[in-house]
């Protein structure tokens, strides 16, 4: 049987961009069906756009603490209308140069929504194309929950849109992309408030860090009630009501109010009872460590497969699935040594274990290093910036599981570390090395 194409991807993503890149440097035949912006959330509506508004709120906080290093006190104003724009006509230019990369390695760029006819013919929109191996890499969308009202709220997809900064903003969901929200739009002079079901804001992180971020936000300003839920929202005259139940129960007026509460797989619409793939949880599609289906020419990565969702993690599962499949090389993802952080201010990151998996996990051969104090920076302006770095070890030979880090830089000194720590380094390779001075990341060097 001959086939049009010897790889079809459905979605040109961070993970589908990846996968047909390193296919069709293989000399595959590849096509990829792509129904928006080339370059999925990760640039169109995610990290990229996130991180360039994570920036502009930065300037606020500097301006605050420029006068204690001789900077006269001046008026300021951000026009967030304009710098949006600047920021949509940066994300255009990426655009182009994803278009430009596909035409140079000869991918083949079909426009339109994709959906299955049988396992290996693919419809996308009217255009009907058939391929030997099929790979499903259709990202995730907010997940919104079913409350009275919830049509009044946005998501991160319009946050990027905004017409203009909301002075009151209400966000359900502590996770990633509330906090992260909460940061710079608290920065950028919102009033906010963040209502999370957890005791401490981002499960998952280690709680020393968490609850510190927690503290350093609100004392910046942000209000958060934790351990409860959002259960209606009204529109009223100057705005809307969020009505907020659990351990706390509120009424929250707002301007805007984002839902950010997890995102769930797009897998509703690709018709995948004709090719019989099955789901797993969450409408995830369900995949095995090499991102198989239970059909054997049709593999899922990326966010619908619900696993770990960042793009490092899908670009990784993407690359490990086309050596497998076509390169001969058998790949899996190992998922402990993927660094990840939150681009809050202060920035949090983190790799490894957290000192209570390792204690449930190795008992009490577990030791913790850790220190708090004031950066350079700050001291001389007196705030009460604070950094956090700690690092959790196992064994005699105190081998490092787990660093974390709360403060300046986080997220890149962590990608530096983790380096090493993926390579099996213990504590006394820390106290080793030498440093840079003065730096932040050479704490790491002389804990005790
Ligand atoms: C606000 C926000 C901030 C984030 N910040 C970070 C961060 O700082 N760091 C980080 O690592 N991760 C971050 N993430 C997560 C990251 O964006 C995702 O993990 C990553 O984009 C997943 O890549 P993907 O290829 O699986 O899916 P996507 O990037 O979502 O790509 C899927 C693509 O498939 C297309 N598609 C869907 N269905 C079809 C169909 N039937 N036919 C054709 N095309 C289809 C979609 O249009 C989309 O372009 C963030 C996410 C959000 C929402
Ligand atoms: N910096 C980054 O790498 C980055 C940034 C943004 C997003 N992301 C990715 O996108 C994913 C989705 O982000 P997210 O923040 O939407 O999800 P999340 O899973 O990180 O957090 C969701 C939060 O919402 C809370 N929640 C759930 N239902 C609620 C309710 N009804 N009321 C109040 N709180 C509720 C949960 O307790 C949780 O804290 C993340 O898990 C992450 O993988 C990564």
């Amino acid at each position: 049987m001959t086939y049009d194409y010897d790889l079809f991807i459905m979605g040109a993503g961070s993970a589908g961009a990846a996968a047909a890149s390193k296919a069709a440097s293989l000399g595959l035949r590849v096509a990829v069906a792509e129904q928006e912006a080339l370059g999925g959330t990760c640039l169109n509506r995610g990290c990229i756009p996130k991180k360039l508004i994570v920036y502009a709120a930065d300037f606020a906080l500097h301006n605050k603490i420029a006068p204690d290093y001789g900077w006269s006190k001046s008026s300021s104003h951000f026009n967030w209308t304009q710098f949006i724009r600047s920021v949509h006509k940066q994300i255009d230019r990426i655009n182009t140069s994803y278009k430009e990369r596909f035409e140079k390695n000869g991918i083949t760029l079909l426009r339109g929504h994709a959906t299955f006819i049988d396992a290996h013919t693919i419809k996308v929109d009217e255009h009907k194309v058939s391929a030997d191996k099929i790979l499903i890499a259709v990202g995730a969308r907010p997940f919104i929950p079913d409350i009275p009202g919830i049509e009044y709220a946005i998501t991160s997809r319009e946050m990027f849109h905004l017409p203009y900064l909301p002075k009151r903003l209400a966000i359900i969901g502590g996770g990633y992309i509330g906090v992260e929200f909460a940061s710079m739009m608290n920065a950028l002079g919102c009033r906010v408030t963040v209502i999370d079901t957890s005791e401490t804001i981002l499960e998952g992180f280690d709680d020393d860090i968490r609850k510190s971020l927690q503290e350093s936000l609100s004392k910046r300003g942000v209000k958060f009630i934790n351990n409860s839920t959002a259960t209606e929202i009204k529109h009223y005259e100057e705005g809307l009501l969020l009505t907020v139940s659990g351990k706390y129960k509120k009424t929250i007026a707002a301007d805007s109010i984002l839902v950010a509460t997890g995102r769930a797989p797009n897998t509703e619409k690709l018709d995948l009872d004709n090719a019989q793939v099955e789901m797993g949880e969450k409408n995830a599609i369900k995949v095995d460590e090499y991102s198989r289906t239970n059909q054997e020419n049709i593999f899922a990565v990326g966010d619908c497969t619900n696993r770990l969702q960042l793009t490092p993690a899908a670009k990784s599962e993407a690359v490990a699935f086309v050596n497998t499949i076509f390169a001969n090389h058998t790949e899996t993802v190992n998922y402990n040594e993927i660094p990840s952080a939150v681009f809050a201010r202060p920035e949090i990151a983190s790799m490894g274990m957290t000192e209570n998996q390792a204690r449930s996990k190795f008992g009490d051969s577990v030791k913790c290093y850790s220190n708090k104090f004031q950066p350079l920076m700050h001291q001389l302006a007196s705030t009460e910036e604070q950094v956090i770095i700690k690092v959790v070890v196992e064994g005699e030979s105190e081998r490092v599981i787990g660093i974390h880090m709360l403060g300046e830089h986080a997220a890149d000194i962590i990608q530096c570390l983790g380096v090493a720590i993926r390579k099996g380094i213990t504590k006394q390779d820390l106290d080793e090395a030498i440093a840079i001075h003065p730096t932040t990341a050479e704490e790491f060097l002389t804990l005790d």
